[in-house]
């Protein structure tokens, strides 16, 4: 039976809008259930010069494959106007609304996988509702205790240990039952989802060359070592901790399955520079397949056709993959 995928639109003044119509100037194997404001839409498809009809999806229908020049929508009144690229605190709720339709949806199989547009943390934040990113709300309205931020591009892929917090905060929150949970849960999805036999993972130290032994920092020798030592014995296949600045080579990641990375700027703009537009973001550890673009709001290219549809695309087709789809 064709796979039925919800596609969340993310941010409304930014260049999500614009995305989820360019997924629609093609054919898809999967159907493609789009969680938007119809009227949004269809003045954003006029900006662009977009031909695109759109359908009202009914849930308990059976899916068929999106073609191109259609949508699929589920209508979510938005509270105010948009503006282009200028964000509105009324709006946030209107954000939060499409995420949790989405992960209600996967929870009870009616969607098999779901892929989300941009949104911005900073607006959420400013209308008075806590959010720290779509990882852990994800974590938390589906009852998960931990998951993982993996981003994947083709040649490497980065999980990280620790997220959305500040840089202050990073050291103290890498403790041994963290690492452990990351690293579990990194190692059983290569194994599982993404077949990879004993996967081999190199994990950074925190601290510049990894605490030179303890000379610039102790949580190479405190935490990060002793984690690794326990893990290996129960059969894992992990490397490190090794200076991020000599991992991030191609020595080193020829080699390598997977990155596991200390904190967010550690390991991110590495898999950017190598594959901005054609990598994913994907959400380990959740009981169902959650993919994302690797780029923000682009508020600057809301509405001007200029919004690179590569990774959005490409969030698709790994969450296809993990699916069993391809
Ligand atoms: N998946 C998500 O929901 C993500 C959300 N964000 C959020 O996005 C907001 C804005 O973040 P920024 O740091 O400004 O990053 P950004 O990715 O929105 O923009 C950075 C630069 O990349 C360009 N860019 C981004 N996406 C593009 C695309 N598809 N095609 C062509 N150019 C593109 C933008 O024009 C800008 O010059 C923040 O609130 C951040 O938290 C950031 C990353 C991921
Ligand atoms: N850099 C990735 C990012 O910030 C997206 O995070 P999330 O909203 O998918 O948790």
């Amino acid at each position: 039976m064709t796979a039925r995928f919800v596609i969340t639109s993310g941010e409304p003044a930014g260049i999500g809008p614009d995305l989820v119509l360019a997924l629609a100037q093609q054919d898809w194997p999967v159907q493609l259930v789009v969680l938007a404001d119809k009227a949004l839409l269809e003045e954003r498809a006029e900006m662009l010069g977009l031909e695109v009809d759109f359908f009202d999806y009914q849930a308990g229908s059976k899916p068929q494959p999106s073609r191109a020049g259609q949508l699929l929508i589920e209508q979510v009144n938005l509270p105010a106007k948009v503006e282009l690229g200028k964000l509105n605190t009324i709006n946030a709720s209107y954000v939060l609304r499409m995420l949790k339709r989405a992960i209600k949806g996967c929870m009870n199989n009616e969607f098999a996988a779901m892929v989300t547009g941009p949104i911005h943390k900073g607006v959420i934040n400013e209308a008075g509702l806590k959010f720290s990113g779509h990882t852990e709300l994800l974590a938390e309205q589906s009852n998960t205790k931990q998951v993982v931020m993996m981003l994947a591009t083709p040649g490497l892929r980065v999980a990280l240990v620790t997220t959305h917090l500040p840089l202050r905060d990073v050291p103290d929150a890498i403790t041994p039952e963290l690492l452990t949970d990351i690293l579990n849960i990194t190692n059983q999805s290569l194994s599982e989802q993404f077949a990879i036999e004993s996967p081999r993972i190199l994990v950074t130290g925190l601290n510049p060359h990894a605490g030179e032994g303890g000379h610039m920092g102790r949580e190479e020798i405190e935490v990060i070592e002793p984690t690794l030592e326990q893990l290996s014995k129960n059969g894992m296949n992990l490397h490190g901790p090794y200076p991020a600045d000599t991992l991030f080579t191609p020595k080193y990641l020829q080699q390598a399955d997977a990155v596991v990375a200390m904190y967010h700027d550690q390991g991110l703009p590495v898999l950017k520079h190598m594959g901005f537009g054609n990598a994913v973001n994907i959400t380990l550890g959740l009981p169902f397949v959650r993919t994302s673009v690797d780029h923000g709001t682009a508020l600057d290219l809301a509405g001007t056709g200029k919004a690179d549809v590569g990774s959005f695309n490409y969030a698709i087709e790994v969450a296809m993959q993990m699916t069993g789809q391809e």
